[in-house]
């Protein structure tokens, strides 16, 4: 029942009367409670809580500063001025070497081949209807007019490059024929 004392109260501007009372630290321990009554007696009794606030201590800071200063020279071997110019040097931006390359606009870097694992082409498979592996279209022929569409496709006339032979080449869209599986 002691810890319901009052250890302090005061009347402020106001004019209001502010109580605390020691049940609002009772989530403390009690060696660090004091209960006392005069100013004087807190001097005399060992006293555990920290009146006064911690002193600033600048630690970041320092620790920054260091790392960005350059080494001190050692005595004769480099002037002060000396470093200060080569500092200099390099934080100025790389120039371009002529007016030529600063007209160009930035090309982009196209991704690396290597990164796409593409499966092989139906030619290549084991379970291929043809059994080898077909070149394209245009290698061999000459696409000439269009002949006609049907439902699923559109005709076109080709030349055979090797023999001058003439063609009607169907053209089946590949999403259409998809689409009917
Ligand atoms: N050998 C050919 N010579 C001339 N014209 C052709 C030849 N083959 C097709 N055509 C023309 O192309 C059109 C389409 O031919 P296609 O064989 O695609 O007809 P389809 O079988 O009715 O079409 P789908 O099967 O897509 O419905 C024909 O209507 C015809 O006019």
């Amino acid at each position: 029942m002691g810890n319901n004392n009052c250890i302090g109260s005061r009347v402020t501007k106001d004019g209001l009367f502010q109580t605390i009372s020691s049940s609002i630290w009772w989530s403390r321990s009690t060696d660090s409670l004091i209960i006392h009554s005069k100013r004087e007696n807190a001097e005399q009794l060992p006293f555990h809580a920290q009146c006064k606030p911690p002193k600033h201590v600048k630690i970041v800071e320092e620790e920054t500063k260091q790392a960005t200063l350059p080494p001190k020279p050692k005595e004769g071997a480099t002037e002060p001025s000396e470093i200060v110019m080569k500092v200099k040097e390099e934080i100025k931006p790389a120039q371009p070497a002529s007016d030529e390359e600063e007209k160009k606009p930035a090309v982009p870097t196209r991704p690396n081949k290597t990164l796409f694992n593409r499966t092989p082409r139906a030619g290549l498979q084991e379970n291929s209807v043809l059994k080898t592996r077909t070149g394209h279209l245009k290698e061999y022929y000459n696409l000439g007019r269009k002949l006609g569409h049907g439902q699923f496709g559109t005709t076109f006339l080709c030349v055979e490059k090797a023999t001058g032979k003439e063609y009607a080449c169907k053209v089946d869209l590949k999403r259409e024929v998809i689409d009917i599986r």
